[in-house]
C-alpha cells in the first residue's frame, strides 16, 4: 500500500489552539515540515480561556520559554489552584489546590489520617496541610527551586496568541491571512486535499489541524465526524464574558462563585481581570445573566459583556483521516478546572509522538483518538462531579444537578470515596487522587471509614503527625513575598 509522506502540515485558525500548534510544530519538528497557519482577521477569536493548570508549564519548558518574558508579555499573574464558592452550599467554600495535602503512607492516602484525626477533634481543615492553599489564602507567592510551589499561570488569551505566533514564526511557520471559504476533499479517498480563501487562493497540503473553533470547517463541516452531546450531565451551554479594570492586587488563584443558575469566574491579570458568568438557558435569559454578571463584578467594565453559546460534549473522533482537530473544534467540556488548554498541549503533544511522516496509518489514529477520548472522559467525570455533589437546593438549577443521572465511572468513584474513603487514579488521567480528594471532601462528601492503618499510630502519634505537616507548611509559606511585589520585581507587565 502506499502512504503519502508528510511534509506539508497546514493549521486552520490562529486562535490560542493554532498558535499553540503552530509554535510546538515549528519549533519541535520544523526542520522537517513546512508549517502554514491561516487564520482571517474577520472572524474573531473566541476571546476567553485565561487561567490554565500546571502542565502548561512542561509545555513550556519543551519550547525554551523564557517565564520572566512571557509572563511580563501575557500580562500574567501566577495560579495555586481555584476557589470554589458556594459550590457545597450557599457560603461554603474550598479551595481546589494544585499543591499536594498533608503525607501519604504506601497504603493509605492523607485522608485516611485525616478523617481520625477529625473524629478526635485534632485535625484543622483537610486543606490546611497544603503550602499552596496556605499561600493562596495568604496572597502569598513565589516561584522556588523545583519541589517548591506548584502553580499555573493567569494569561491574557490575545497576547498569548500574539506570544505564541512570534515564536512560531521565527521557526519559519507561514502566516497566510484570509477566510477559507471550502474544503476540497480527494473524490477516492475523503481525505483533505487543499482550502480554498476567499481570494480564490488555494493551500494544499497533506495533514490538516483543524483550530478553527467551534465551528469545526475542516472535522465536521467537511468530514462530517460527529459530536457526543453531554449536556445531560453539563447542562451550562452559554457564558457571558466581561473585562473589568483591577480594584487591587491580584490574587494567586481563579475564583468560581456558584450562582443560582451557573457559576461566575474571576482571573485576576496584573492591570485587569477577566470576569464571566456560565450558565443554563434552561434556567436563565441571555438579559438575566448579563444583569447578574453586571452587579457582581468589582472593577468598572472595560468592554461590552459578549455571549457565547455552546454544546459539551467530544467530537467522535479527534483524528479523522488528514484532519486533526484541536482546541474548541474538537469539543468542550467547559470552564471549570481550566482543562481546555490543557487538552490541546495534550494533542499536540500526542501528535509529535505519533507524527506521520511515512503516511499516515489507522492504527495511529486509532491509537491517538483511543488515548484522547479516555482522557476526556476522566476529566469529564471530575467537572460533573462538581456539580452533583453538592447541598444546594435553592435554585431549579441545582436541584437538577444533584438528581440528574451521572456516568457510571463517576458513580462508581462516588461511592467508593463514599464507603471507604479511598480514591484512584487511572494512569493517564489528569487530575490525581489529591485533586479527586479536595474536591469531594469540598464539596460535602465524608467518608464513612478509614483505613485501618491509621490505627498503627496512637492518638499522640498521629497529633504529632498532623502538626508536624501543618508546621512544615506554615514555615514555607510565611517566608514567601506577597504575590503583587514577587510579580513586581518578577515579570512586571510590560506597557499595553
Ligand atoms: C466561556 C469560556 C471560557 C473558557 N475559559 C477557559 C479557561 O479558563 N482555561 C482554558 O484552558 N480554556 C478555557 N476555554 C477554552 C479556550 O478558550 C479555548 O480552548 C482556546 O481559546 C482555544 O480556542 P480555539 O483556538 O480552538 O478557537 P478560537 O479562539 O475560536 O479560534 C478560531 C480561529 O479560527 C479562525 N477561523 C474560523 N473560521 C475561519 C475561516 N472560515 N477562515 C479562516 N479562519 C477561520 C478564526 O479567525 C480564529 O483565528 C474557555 C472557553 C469558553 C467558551
Amino acid at each position: 500500500m502506499d502512504y503519502q509522506k508528510i511534509k506539508r502540515v497546514v493549521i486552520a485558525g490562529g486562535g490560542t489552539a493554532g498558535w499553540m500548534a503552530a509554535a510546538s510544530l515549528a519549533k519541535l519538528l520544523g526542520k522537517n515540515l513546512d508549517i502554514s497557519l491561516i487564520e482571517s482577521d474577520d472572524i474573531p477569536t473566541v476571546g476567553v480561556g485565561e487561567a490554565t493548570i500546571p502542565t502548561m508549564l512542561t509545555l513550556h519548558e519543551l519550547l525554551g520559554i523564557n517565564e520572566r518574558e512571557f509572563m511580563a508579555e501575557v500580562n500574567g499573574t501566577f495560579k495555586l489552584g481555584i476557589a470554589f464558592e458556594s459550590w457545597r452550599d450557599v457560603g461554603k467554600d474550598y479551595i481546589h489546590s494544585f499543591g499536594f495535602t498533608g503525607k501519604d503512607c504506601w497504603a493509605a492516602g492523607f485522608q485516611h489520617f485525616w478523617l481520625k484525626g477529625q473524629q478526635l477533634g485534632i485535625a484543622k481543615d483537610f486543606g490546611q496541610y497544603c503550602a499552596e492553599l496556605l499561600a493562596a489564602q495568604q496572597n502569598r507567592f513565589a516561584v522556588m527551586p523545583k519541589g517548591g510551589l506548584n502553580y499555573a499561570y493567569h494569561i491574557d488569551a490575545g497576547r498569548y496568541a500574539g506570544f505564541l505566533r512570534r515564536l512560531a514564526e521565527k521557526h519559519n511557520a507561514k502566516r497566510i491571512e484570509g477566510k477559507i471559504v471550502s474544503v476540497n476533499l480527494h473524490n477516492e479517498t475523503g481525505f483533505i486535499e487543499s482550502l480554498t480563501l476567499a481570494s480564490g487562493k488555494v493551500i494544499e497540503g497533506d495533514l490538516f489541524i483543524d483550530c478553527s473553533g467551534f465551528r469545526g470547517l475542516l472535522i465536521e463541516q467537511a468530514l462530517h465526524t460527529g459530536y457526543d452531546d453531554w449536556s445531560h450531565w453539563l447542562p451550562c451551554d452559554s457564558a457571558i464574558a466581561v473585562q473589568t479594570e483591577s480594584v487591587g492586587p491580584p490574587i494567586p488563584y481563579t475564583r468560581s462563585i456558584a450562582r443560582e443558575s451557573g457559576w461566575q469566574w474571576r482571573i485576576p491579570l496584573q492591570t485587569r481581570v477577566g470576569n464571566g458568568l456560565v450558565f443554563c438557558s434552561r434556567y436563565m435569559s441571555d438579559d438575566e445573566g448579563i444583569q447578574q454578571l453586571l452587579d457582581n463584578i468589582e472593577g468598572k467594565p472595560i468592554n461590552e459583556p459578549r455571549v457565547i453559546k455552546f454544546l459539551t460534549g467530544t467530537r467522535r473522533k479527534h483524528w479523522n483521516k488528514n484532519c486533526i482537530a484541536m482546541g474548541l473544534s474538537s469539543g468542550f467540556i467547559e470552564p471549570l478546572e481550566s482543562t481546555s488548554i490543557h487538552l490541546i498541549q495534550r494533542s499536540i503533544t500526542r501528535l509529535m509522538q505519533m507524527f506521520p511522516y511515512d503516511g499516515i496509518r489507522q492504527p495511529d489514529v486509532n491509537e491517538f483518538n483511543t488515548q484522547m477520548h479516555a482522557e476526556i472522559i476522566n476529566i469529564r467525570d471530575f467537572i460533573v462531579l462538581h456539580y452533583h455533589v453538592t447541598e444546594r437546593t435553592d435554585s431549579p438549577f441545582w436541584r437538577f444537578c444533584r438528581s440528574m443521572d451521572i456516568p457510571d465511572s463517576l458513580r462508581h468513584r462516588i461511592e467508593l470515596f463514599k464507603q471507604t474513603g479511598r480514591v484512584f487514579k487511572v494512569p493517564t488521567e489528569l487530575f490525581g487522587e489529591n485533586s479527586w480528594t479536595q474536591v469531594m471532601l469540598g464539596q460535602g462528601l465524608m467518608p464513612e471509614q478509614y483505613h485501618p492503618i491509621v490505627n498503627m499510630m496512637s492518638d499522640d502519634e498521629l497529633k504529632n503527625f498532623l502538626n508536624g505537616i501543618d508546621q512544615t507548611a506554615n514555615n514555607l509559606v510565611k517566608q514567601l513575598p506577597q504575590h503583587q511585589e514577587f510579580i513586581n520585581h518578577y515579570c512586571k507587565a510590560s506597557a499595553m
